[in-house]
């Protein structure tokens, strides 16, 4: 029998808002469900338990995902949660390798599937100290030693000076994984502040300058969380 997906959101069109494919359009599938409990989580509503999420079989959530978008689509995005908590997404990608529409994940890379590697874009955003998370090292030796998916990446969301020498640490580890920084959205449950945009600018523009002026950070990428420029904390965009 298929292996029911839980699922809390689908959505899209939309534009990839962070890391190795920032900009691509592509639609959502966000899972229930996560073994972390980062603080500052911008998507808690996938395990605090504020949210159900609907058991669904890869064929159903295609055919959602073909109603959301008439003009059909070629890119699909499975976040979370840790969508890497589920063996049944493998059957979700194997299906969108057949229709020929190119799929990517996120994951914290805490846990491996093997459906992992058929996914043709890998991020794996491994947690600094300020999300209240501690890396298992061995476990993310061992995710990134099996990851052998097309195009892979790291990405560490950064909010702090502890964070961005947390950075460094994973940077210097992995050296031949692409690398991207991320600015942390400290205001994500903010819904009406006016200076939002301006505050994100400035996190960015930080960010960019501690960066440049590091020798040791000389092959990164500098991004912001796109999505929140154009729509602050907007669910499902
Ligand atoms: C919601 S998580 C789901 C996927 C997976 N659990 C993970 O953390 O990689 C998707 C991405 O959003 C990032 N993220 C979550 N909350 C954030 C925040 N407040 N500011 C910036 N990035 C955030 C995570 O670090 C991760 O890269
Ligand atoms: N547009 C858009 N881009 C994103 N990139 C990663 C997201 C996520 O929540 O995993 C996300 C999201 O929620 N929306
Ligand atoms: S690992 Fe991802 S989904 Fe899980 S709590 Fe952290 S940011 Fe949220
Ligand atoms: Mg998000």
């Amino acid at each position: 029998m298929a292996k029911l997906i839980p699922v809390v959101e689908l959505f899209g069109p939309t534009i990839q808002g962070e890391g190795m494919v920032i900009g691509q359009k592509t639609m959502f599938v966000r899972t229930g469900g996560c073994d972390y409990r980062c603080r500052w989580c911008d998507s808690a509503f996938t395990w605090d338990g504020s949210e159900k999420s609907e058991p669904l079989s890869a064929e159903e959530i295609i055919e959602r995902l073909d109603s959301l978008c008439e003009n059909g689509y070629s890119h699909v995005t499975i976040s979370g949660g840790n969508p890497a908590i589920h063996k049944g997404i493998g059957e979700l990608v194997a299906l969108l390798n057949e229709k020929g529409v190119a799929t990517a994940i996120e994951t914290q890379g805490s846990i491996f599937q093997c459906w992992i590697n058929r996914v043709d874009e890998v991020t794996v955003s491994p947690k600094p100290p300020s999300s209240g998370m501690e890396t298992d090292w061995t476990k993310l030796d061992l995710f990134l030693q099996q990851l052998q998916a097309p195009a892979v990446s790291l990405k560490v969301v950064v909010f702090d000076d502890a964070d961005y020498q947390y950075a460094k640490h994973v940077h210097k580890r992995y050296p031949t994984v692409p690398f991207y920084l991320q600015t942390g959205n400290e205001d994500f449950a903010e819904k009406e502040d006016p200076r939002f945009l301006e505050k994100r600018m400035g996190a960015y523009e930080a960010l960019v300058e501690k960066a440049l002026a590091d020798k040791e950070m000389n092959n990164v990428r500098v991004l912001p969380q796109l999505h929140t420029w154009l729509w602050g904390n907007k669910r499902g965009v």
